[in-house]
């Protein structure tokens, strides 16, 4: 068997066309374009590339964007005053701020800084309580890419087994809650999948994998997903962002899986393009729900 390829790029790319149209319509009815507020602390040249194709994006659909790139010594205070500021300026309607962070920042205090309301990440406590609680605000970027990725290329989800290998915050934890939920209008994103969560102290984990319909792998460990860990013909979604050899990224499932899966998002080309058009995405929502 060779694995049908779920192409995030092209995905991304019809997504984007469908919110370009979204944008237009409103600021032909007279409304502000929606605006990203995008934060990048020092000189990561992976965060540097990251920022720069979520300003692409924004420029793409029509969206306004500002680039606040400040130096690595920042103080968290420092911070913390740029996001009051960007919270009360109605241009902006979505903040984010590129992580990592420097270590002289805490993760937990810029989350908790950044407007709940502008808060395309959806990290802030309160949109991850809405998110737990069915009702989002909005759906945090990269599990909502995984979940359009999947329904888009006709991958049935309802009552099936989906593994998820990851617990992060970002990624595993947001997932395996949109894969367990009920669909519902206020929550379109739940997939009423039967849903398993694995990590590295998983007692034989290839087992656990092996059960899995759809396995979604985000774990941060090149390769870790092996073909003996995949049922034949299942969907395998990689979310692995590994540094490999020669600057080139490598994901967390062997590409060996494709003799076994019966569909494979890939790394590059997969997950990545719709974290980007997913955020977009939220910048719009954002826009809709502070100014109508
Ligand atoms: N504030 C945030 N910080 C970070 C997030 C996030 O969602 N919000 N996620 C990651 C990085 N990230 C987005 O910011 C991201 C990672 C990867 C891609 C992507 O398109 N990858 C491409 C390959 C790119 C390459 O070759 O280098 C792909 O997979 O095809 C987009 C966004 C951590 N920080």
């Amino acid at each position: 068997m060779t694995a049908r390829v779920l192409d995030g790029k092209q995905l991304a790319q019809t997504m984007r066309v469908e919110i370009a149209a979204a944008v237009a319509a409103r600021t032909a009815a007279g409304k502000r374009p929606p605006g990203l507020a995008v934060v990048l602390i020092g000189d990561n040249k992976a965060s540097a590339a990251y920022v720069r194709n979520k300003q692409k994006g924004c420029a793409e659909v029509g969206m306004g964007s500002w680039l606040h790139h400040l130096p690595v010594h920042t103080s968290e205070s420092h911070l913390l005053a740029l996001l009051d500021t960007l919270n009360t300026d109605p241009a902006v309607h979505g903040i984010l701020v590129q992580l990592p962070l420097p270590p002289q920042i805490r993760e937990d205090a810029v989350i908790h800084a950044v407007g709940p309301r502008k808060d395309v990440d959806a990290f802030h406590p309160e949109n991850v309580g809405l998110l737990a609680a069915g009702f989002p605000r909005f759906v945090p970027c990269t599990p909502h890419g995984v979940v359009h990725l999947l329904r888009r290329n006709d991958v049935p989800l309802a009552g099936r087994e989906v593994v998820v290998v990851g617990r992060s915050n970002i990624v595993g934890k947001p997932l395996a809650l949109l894969m367990m939920q009920k669909a519902t209008t206020a929550n379109p994103a739940g997939c009423d999948a039967t849903v398993t969560v694995a990590h590295t102290r998983t007692p034989d984990l290839a087992a656990v994998c092996r059960r899995a319909d759809v396995l979604v792998a985000a774990v941060g460990r090149a390769g870790l997903i092996t073909p003996d860990m995949v049922k034949s013909g299942a969907a395998v979604v990689d979310v692995g962002t590994n540094p490999g050899a020669a600057g080139k990224l490598v994901g967390d499932v062997d590409p060996a899986v494709a003799g076994v899966a019966g569909a494979l998002s890939p790394v590059p080309g997969g997950v990545g393009p719709m974290t980007i058009t997913m955020l977009l995405a939220n910048t719009l929502r954002a826009a809709e729900l502070l100014d109508g």
